[in-house]
């Protein structure tokens, strides 16, 4: 994971293919009815065989049961599964356990008191992903929401854990993002669109660029 940029709630040919052009190393496609980025399994397995051997293919789940996954898994054929619910570390394991994938669990951060899900997960999941608390709203989603919580929150974590930092990231505020928490990997969704669901190619690129220079940056 280390440097990687991954652009989540790909849902067409053309920006998953900007994506993959301007050098994504993870593309997601979120399996999640009530998300704009939705896609039915024919739609995800098209673009998910596109992206075969390109990039990483993460599916994201909310709260899946095994069925819903086992279908995803069946015809998307993803080398991740995003877990974006309130899967507890007994969930995750099972699921590792039974789909025979690697793992990223998503814990939404707000204050400082959350950061203690970290414990419980880094020993099971095989990548952590720190993203947004949802706002209390009812039409807030679980994730996908454009919104950033305080990174200055992770400046006291262990600099030799690996997570990805997700949360309302733009092409303008990666790079600060990535100087400040030291996060070894990004992802974006609602930063790089210009409506809900609907991804802009341009900002695709302007987004992996700004990430990639970031990272080769000299460390402050
Ligand atoms: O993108 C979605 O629609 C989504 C739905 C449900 C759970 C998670 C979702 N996306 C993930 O949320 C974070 C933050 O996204 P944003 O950049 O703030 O829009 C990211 O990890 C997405 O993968």
């Amino acid at each position: 994971m280390d440097h990687a940029v991954k652009i989540c709630g790909l849902s067409t040919p053309e920006t998953l293919e900007a994506a993959l052009q301007a050098g994504a190393d993870w593309v997601g496609f979120v399996r999640f009815a009530k998300s704009p980025r939705h896609v039915d399994l024919s739609l995800g397995q098209r673009l998910s065989a596109l992206a075969k051997g390109r990039a990483g293919r993460v599916v994201l789940l909310v709260d899946a049961e095994d069925a819903a996954i086992a279908e995803a898994v069946t015809a998307l054929d993803p080398d991740l599964l995003q877990l974006h619910g309130h899967e507890t570390p007994e969930r995750v394991a099972a699921i590792r356990s039974t789909f025979k994938k690697p793992v990223m669990k998503a814990i939404g951060i707000a204050e400082a008191g959350d950061l203690a899900a970290l414990d419980a997960y880094s020993a099971i999941a095989d990548h952590l992903l720190l993203d947004a608390k949802p706002p209390k709203t009812p039409e807030a989603l679980p994730g996908g929401n454009g919104l950033p919580f305080d990174w200055r929150l992770l400046t006291g974590l262990d600099p030799r854990l690996s997570f990805m930092l997700s949360g309302g990231l733009n092409p303008g505020n990666v790079a600060e993002a990535i100087r400040l928490t030291k996060a070894r990997a990004v992802d974006v969704s609602s930063g790089v669109e210009v409506a809900p669901g609907v991804k802009d190619s341009g900002k695709i690129e302007a987004f992996i660029k700004a990430a990639r220079a970031a990272y080769a940056a000299p460390v402050s």
